[in-house]
């Protein structure tokens, strides 16, 4: 499907969107329009209600692997809106055909790329860039209690962060750094 300038593609999990939009450059620099309500078909999204901006200074800073759990599950609209992101989404949808599969996309503010993540899915990105700002859009509000965290390599999923990691371990809160395997969430429930 395309729009003059956007273009929306199904990743290979079920739901996941790609997409690619314009970005306007001039003399001065570029514009990118981050959401339109006509233009922008996605298919599961509720009403957006939260709009979300994160700020990472250092490349090799890895946020995630985060879930939103029960009615706080959350879609999300997730595009750089400086810098780039290898943006990784885990299926944790149960009665999934790809349940606990995972894909990882690069997604970069140059591309005007945004990554349409349905709810049921665990969240994680690894910033390829210094001063990487990502922005997104949420359709249910953030309930702090209602959120779990799978460790960012954890065994079972074998996430391919990239050759950004090879060098080093990322840079992540101690949240993260400290969040459980994800056997410890199949044994005792998300
Ligand atoms: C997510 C969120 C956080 N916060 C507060 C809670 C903490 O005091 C502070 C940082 O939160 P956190 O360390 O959870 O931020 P990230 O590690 O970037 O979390 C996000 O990273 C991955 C990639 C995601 O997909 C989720 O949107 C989200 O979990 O912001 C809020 O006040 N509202 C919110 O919606």
């Amino acid at each position: 499907m395309t729009n003059s300038a956007l273009t929306v593609s199904e990743l290979s999990l079920a739901g996941v969107l790609l997409l690619r939009d314009k970005n306007f450059r001039d003399v001065r620099g570029r514009f990118t329009e981050l959401w339109n309500a006509e233009r922008y078909r996605l298919p599961g999204a509720g009403v957006f209600c939260q709009d979300n901006l994160s700020v990472s200074a250092k490349r090799g800073t890895l946020r995630g692997i985060h879930f939103q759990r029960g009615a706080a599950a959350q879609s999300k609209l997730v595009r750089p809106v400086c810098g780039a992101v290898r943006d990784v989404v885990v299926d944790l949808r149960p009665g999934s055909t790809t349940y606990l599969k995972w894909l990882a996309v690069t997604l970069s503010a140059q591309n005007a790329d945004a990554l349409f993540v349905p709810k049921g899915f665990g969240h994680a990105f690894l910033t390829l860039e210094d001063e990487t700002v990502v922005f997104y859009k949420v359709d249910t509000p953030y309930r702090p209690g209602e959120e779990g965290a799978i460790r960012w390599n954890d065994p079972t999923l074998q996430i391919d962060w990239g050759s950004e990691l090879f060098a080093r371990t990322p840079i992540l809160s101690e949240k993260d750094a400290a969040a459980p395997l994800l056997s410890e969430w199949l044994e005792r429930g998300f």
